[in-house]
């Protein structure tokens, strides 16, 4: 880009995008590898101020799940999962809650912050804003202190967002009696965009969208309806961490978000593009 009018031209074509997204709320799901990189961090932040900025109500729920995974293994505690869920003991879930809403929660705001914007941390206890129980046995299998969500309390996000501020959601829940839940941010971020009637939901993730092949990058899903998601995971198709993903998404497409991606958050400044073009990037779901 060399010219002035080319760089006034990007401004310009930005317009419509703007004017149709304005005041309107975007849940964006941080995590993979996007966060593990310093200069795609960099980039994110950039993103989320610039939303904020031209009008629209960024929100940000992040995920923390290899940083997690690296704490339990400094402090010889064994890493389980099953379907794609962290398997919570007490001890296990003392750590959880220490690196997503200490450390990672915090590196987010601070980030945000340093590009102008006005972040601020909360996970589901703060505010009470996510209320949960214990997830019932998958398979047989106790998933300890993993929660399922019952209910998103908006009126916090709602205050925050319509003034000047960006919040930055661990996900973390909390039960009657005050005990902390270990939840999917997949999940939480899925919740948190039904519960506020997002216009867009995105999930930054460390691969382009759903694949028919994982391995296979051409096979690559532009548009998914959200009828075809159970059958997919019937067949083997989509597992692993994609598992909570593409629930998430099918759910809250039904559930009345507006819109629902998934991006690879690898690529620098995903969220802008996905935003700013027409055609987007990644699987887009469809009701
Ligand atoms: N059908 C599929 N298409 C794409 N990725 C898939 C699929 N099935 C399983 N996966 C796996 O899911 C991973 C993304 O989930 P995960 O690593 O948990 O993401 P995040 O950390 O962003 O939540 C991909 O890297 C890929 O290995
Ligand atoms: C119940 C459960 O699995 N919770 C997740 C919460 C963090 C998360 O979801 O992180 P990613 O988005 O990076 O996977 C976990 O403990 O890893």
């Amino acid at each position: 880009m060399n010219t002035h009018h080319e760089r006034a031209n990007v401004l310009i074509e930005a317009l419509p995008y703007i004017q149709r997204l304005s005041g309107k709320t975007i849940v964006v799901k941080y995590g993979g590898a996007a966060m593990l990189d310093d200069n795609l961090k960099k980039r994110f932040m950039e993103d989320i101020t610039l939303l904020k900025f031209v009008g629209m109500n960024p929100i940000v729920v992040h995920g923390g799940g290899p940083d997690i995974n690296g704490t339990l293994s400094a402090l010889h505690i064994e890493t389980k999962f099953h379907n794609g869920l962290r398997v919570t003991d007490e001890e296990t879930m003392k750590v959880v809650q220490m690196v997503l809403t200490g450390r990672i929660n915090k590196d987010i705001v601070a980030g945000i912050n340093a590009c102008g914007g006005k972040a601020v941390g909360l996970c589901g206890i703060d505010g009470h804003v996510i209320s949960a129980h214990k997830c019932p046995p998958v398979e047989g299998v106790d998933l300890g202190c993993v929660g399922e969500i019952d209910s998103v309390d908006t009126k916090l996000l709602n205050m925050l967002t319509s003034d000047e501020y960006i919040p930055v959601i661990a996900p973390i829940g909390c039960g009657e009696h005050g005990e902390s839940y270990n939840i999917n941010a997949d999940t939480v971020a899925s919740a948190v965009a039904t519960a506020l009637k997002a216009e867009k939901l995105m999930f930054l993730t460390d691969i382009d969208g759903i694949r028919r092949d994982p391995e296979d990058p051409s096979t690559l899903i532009y548009e998914i309806s959200s009828m075809d998601v159970a059958g997919m995971i019937a067949d083997g198709i989509v597992s692993g961490g994609m598992l909570p993903k593409a629930k998430a998404c099918a759910k809250a497409i039904r559930e009345g978000v507006n819109r629902v991606h998934i991006i690879n958050g690898t690529i620098p400044h995903s969220i802008i593009l996905e935003i700013f073009t027409d055609s987007g990037i990644g699987t887009m779901f469809t009701k």
